[in-house]
């Protein structure tokens, strides 16, 4: 269970929200919603204890993220908005590496079978920066179909770029994650075909 209280967040002079209050159980999935620059990257961020809410706390189940920081970040997979890519690597070499990085011990094969799911079989040994932005995105989401045991998914606009199958197979997989009991929580200016409808938050409705 992911559960934030009273959380207020300021950029720069600017108060993004206060007072806001979310809970994410088990098999939930949030959809954190709002126009651009709203503060939905930085909600993401803090729920991720990546960055500092200027007041109001996270807790993972029942303990406060920040008593405990590692433990919760290995239960955690964060997806920025944009693809951390090197560009001089290939999709498996940048999907390897960011696993070891991760701490999560997966082998060739199984790195190979998410790039193939995902629809990178034809780019697995092209360096990252010939790839356009739809296989960038797709080389971090590739993750997703690893089974490394992550219950927490923070996926910040993970549908940008990609064709309709592909976002018909992601949204098939992060339902898929949810009803196995990990929790997704998500930006996304788009539809998808969620098995369930998100549960949704919409900053543009929290005060500020
Ligand atoms: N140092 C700063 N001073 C003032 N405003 C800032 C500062 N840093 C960030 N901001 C503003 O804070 C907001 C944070 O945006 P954020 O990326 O969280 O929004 P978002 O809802 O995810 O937007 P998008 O839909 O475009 O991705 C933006 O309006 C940005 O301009």
């Amino acid at each position: 269970m992911l559960y934030a209280a009273d959380l207020a967040c300021l950029k720069g002079d600017r108060l993004l929200f206060r007072g806001l209050s979310l809970q994410v159980a088990p098999g939930a999935m949030l959809r954190v919603a709002g126009p651009n620059g709203f503060g939905k990257t930085s909600l993401l961020r803090i729920l991720c204890g990546l960055a500092h809410p200027e007041a109001g706390e996270i807790r993972w189940n029942g303990r406060p993220i920040a008593s405990d920081r590692e433990s919760f970040h290995r239960t955690l997979l964060y997806l920025g908005h944009a693809p951390a890519l090197n560009d001089l690597l290939t999709p498996l070499e940048n999907l390897r590496f960011t696993c070891a990085a991760a701490g999560d011990e997966v082998d060739e094969d199984a790195c190979v079978d998410a790039l193939v799911r995902i629809g990178l079989a034809d780019q697995l040994d092209l360096p990252a920066r010939v790839l356009s932005q739809g296989q960038r995105r797709r080389v971090g989401l590739a993750r997703l179909f690893l089974g490394i045991g992550r219950s927490l998914w923070v996926l910040d606009e993970p549908f940008t770029a990609l064709d309709a199958a592909a976002v018909a197979d992601l949204a098939t997989t992060l339902s898929d994650h949810c009803a196995a009991g990990g929790l997704v929580i998500l930006t996304t200016h788009q539809d998808a075909p969620f098995a369930a409808p998100p549960t949704v938050l919409d900053l543009s409705k929290v005060a500020a």
